[in-house]
C-alpha cells in the first residue's frame, strides 16, 4: 500500500477511533463514518456511563463503613448528621456530561491528526466503496481499505419489550427521573452483575435473576462465590437457576404504568417498580451490506476475522464487538490498531488473548490476567494454583476490607506465571503487575522477590506468588 492510501471506517468506537488514530499515523487519508457519535457505545451509553455511575455507588457503599472505621455519623442527640442520598438526576446529568466530554476529547484528537468524520449510517457497495446515507443525503466514498467497526447492540426478547420508562436496556437507564423503588435485573452476565451492585449502593432494592447456579458464569468460579455473597450480604435478593420467560408494564385501572412483573420460565411471577433487561448483546452487521460483497458471518452474524483483523474479503477488516472475539474496548481497540497496521504495511503482531487483562467493576472489583482457571481445565494443562485471601493482608484490616483474593495460575515446575485474577477494592489498579508477569513469562520467584510497600495490598500479590515457588 502506498502511503495515501484511502482508509474508509464504518463506526467510531473503541475498534474504530483507535484504528483511524494508527492509520492517519502511518500517513493513510482516514474517515471514519459514524452513526451514533464519536466513542461509540463504549463512551456514549456502555463502559463509560456504566463506570460513571459505579463510581457514585462505591462512593455512597463507602460511608455505610464509617462506623467500623470509628467514624460516628450522629449528633450529640443520637439523629445521623447527614442522610447520604443519590439524586439521580444529577448522577445521570455527570454521567452524560462525562460521556459527551469523553467523545468531544476523541474528536478532537482525530481532527488534530487529520482524521475526517462523516456524520450518517454506511454500508458497502463492493470491497471498494462503502455508502454513507446522513437524513437524505447519499454519497459513495472510494476505499483502499475498508475497516468495520460497527460494535454491538443489546438483545431484545420479543415477550420482553423495553418501553425505556419501565422496562429497560442498559442503554435506557441514564434518563430515569428517579431511583427506582425496586428494580429487577434481568441476567446476571457482567453487565447485569455491575448494573445490579450499582443501584444497590445508590439505595434501591434489588432483586437479580440468574439463569445459573452462580452469578457471573462466565468468571472465575472463585471470584464469583465471593460477588455472589457480597450481594446477598448487602441486602440483593438473587433468584439462582431463574430464567426470565417475559416482562410487562403492570398497569393500574386508569392505564397508569405502576411497575413491572417479570414471569419466570417456572411460572414464578417477580414484582417491581422497574426492570433492567442485562440478556446479552447482538452485533450490529445486519443491513451492511456483508452477504453481498462475500464478507462471511457466523450465525451469530458476528463477522468471521483473522489474527490479523482481516475478513474473508481483501481489503476489508474487522474490529471490536461486531467480530465476537472478545467484547471488551481494549480488545476493540486492539483488533482495530492491528488491522490498520496489517493493512498499511507496518509491523504487526497478530492478536493474542492469552495476555488480554480484565475487570469487573463490582465491589470489591474483579481483575483477571491472561489463562483462567476454566481454560486451564479444559485443555488439562498442568498448572499450580495459589489463592491467598485477603482477609489477612494488613492494610486490608485497616481499611476494613473483609472480601478478595489473590489468585496465581503458574505452570508446574517453571513457575512461569500464566493468569491471575485479584478480588479487592480497586482490584483494577492492582493487578498490573500479575499482567506484567504473565505478558513477559516472569515466574512466581521473579515476582516474589520485588519489594512492595508495607502495609499495602499489593504485599499480598506478592505473597501470593512466594507460596507457588517455582522447583525447577
Ligand atoms: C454495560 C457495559 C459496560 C461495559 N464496560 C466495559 C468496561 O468497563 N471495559 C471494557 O473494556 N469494555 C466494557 N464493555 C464492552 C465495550 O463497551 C465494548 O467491547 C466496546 O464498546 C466495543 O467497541 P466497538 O468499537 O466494537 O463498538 P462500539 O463501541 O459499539 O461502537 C460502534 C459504533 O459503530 C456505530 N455504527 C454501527 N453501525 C454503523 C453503520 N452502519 N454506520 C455508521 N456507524 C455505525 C455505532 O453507532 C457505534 O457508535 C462494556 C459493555 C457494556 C454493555
Ligand atoms: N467491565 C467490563 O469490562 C464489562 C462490563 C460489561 C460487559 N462487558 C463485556 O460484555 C460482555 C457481555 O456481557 P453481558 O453481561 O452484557 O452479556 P452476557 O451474554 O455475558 O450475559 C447475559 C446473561 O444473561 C443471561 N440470560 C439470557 N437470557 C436470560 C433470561 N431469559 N433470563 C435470565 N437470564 C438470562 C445469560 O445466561 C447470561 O448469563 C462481557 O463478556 C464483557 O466482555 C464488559
Amino acid at each position: 500500500m502506498n502511503a495515501r492510501s484511502r482508509v474508509v471506517i464504518v463506526g467510531g468506537g473503541p475498534g474504530g477511533y483507535e484504528a483511524a488514530l494508527v492509520a492517519a499515523h502511518l500517513g493513510a487519508e482516514v474517515t471514519i463514518v459514524e452513526r451514533d457519535g464519536l466513542g461509540g457505545a463504549a463512551v456514549l451509553t456502555d463502559c463509560v456511563p456504566s463506570k460513571t455511575l459505579i463510581a457514585t455507588a462505591d462512593y455512597m457503599s463507602g460511608i455505610a463503613l464509617a462506623p467500623e472505621l470509628g467514624v460516628d455519623l450522629r449528633d450529640e442527640e443520637g439523629d445521623a448528621i447527614a442522610h447520604a442520598r443519590a439524586d439521580l438526576p444529577r448522577v445521570n446529568q455527570r454521567v452524560l456530561d462525562l460521556a459527551l466530554a469523553q467523545s468531544s476529547d476523541i474528536a478532537r484528537r482525530l481532527d488534530e491528526v487529520g482524521v475526517r468524520v462523516l456524520p450518517g449510517e454506511a454500508h458497502l457497495i463492493d470491497a471498494q466503496t462503502v455508502r454513507v446515507r446522513s437524513g437524505d443525503d447519499e454519497s459513495d466514498l472510494p476505499a483502499d481499505v475498508i475497516l468495520l467497526a460497527t460494535g454491538a447492540s443489546p438483545r431484545v426478547m420479543p415477550t420482553a419489550q423495553p418501553d425505556g420508562e419501565r422496562i429497560l436496556t442498559w442503554q435506557q437507564i441514564y434518563g430515569l427521573a428517579e431511583l427506582p423503588e425496586h428494580l429487577i435485573v434481568v441476567g446476571s452476565g457482567v453487565t447485569g452483575a455491575e448494573l445490579a451492585q450499582a443501584y444497590l449502593g445508590l439505595g434501591a432494592r434489588v432483586t437479580l435473576v440468574s439463569s445459573r447456579d452462580q452469578v457471573l458464569p462466565g468468571e472465575d468460579t472463585d471470584a464469583a462465590a465471593v460477588i455472589e455473597d457480597v450481594f446477598t450480604k448487602r441486602g440483593m435478593t438473587v433468584l439462582s437457576r431463574s430464567r426470565m420467560e417475559a416482562t410487562e408494564v403492570v398497569r393500574d385501572t386508569a392505564g397508569v404504568a405502576t411497575g413491572v412483573a417479570v414471569t419466570l420460565t417456572d411460572g414464578r411471577v417477580v414484582e417491581g417498580s422497574h426492570a433492567l433487561l442485562a440478556v446479552g448483546s447482538v452485533p450490529q452487521t445486519a443491513g451492511l451490506g456483508l452477504a453481498e460483497v462475500g464478507v462471511q458471518t457466523a450465525e451469530s452474524g458476528h463477522i468471521l476475522i483473522d489474527r490479523v483483523s482481516r475478513t474473508s474479503v481483501r481489503g476489508v477488516y474487522a474490529a471490536g464487538d461486531c467480530t465476537g472475539v472478545l467484547p471488551l474496548a481494549s480488545v476493540a481497540a486492539m483488533q482495530g490498531r492491528i488491522a490498520m497496521a496489517h493493512a498499511l504495511g507496518d509491523a504487526v503482531s497478530p492478536l493474542s488473548l492469552d495476555v488480554v487483562s480484565a475487570n469487573i467493576f463490582t465491589d470489591p472489583e474483579i481483575a483477571t490476567v491472561g489463562l483462567s482457571q476454566k481454560d486451564a481445565d479444559a485443555k488439562g494443562l498442568s498448572i499450580d494454583v495459589g489463592i491467598l485471601p485477603l482477609s489477612r493482608n494488613p492494610r486490608a484490616k485497616m481499611l476494613g476490607i473483609t472480601d478478595g483474593f489473590v489468585k496465581f495460575l503458574a505452570e508446574k515446575g517453571s513457575g512461569t506465571v500464566l493468569g491471575g485474577v485479584v478480588v479487592a477494592p480497586r482490584a483494577s489498579e492492582l493487578v498490573f503487575p500479575v499482567t506484567l508477569a504473565v505478558a513477559h513469562r516472569l515466574n512466581v520467584d521473579q515476582l516474589a522477590s520485588a519489594f512492595t510497600v508495607y502495609p499495602s495490598l499489593t504485599g499480598s500479590i506478592a505473597e501470593a506468588a512466594r507460596r507457588l515457588h517455582a522447583t525447577d
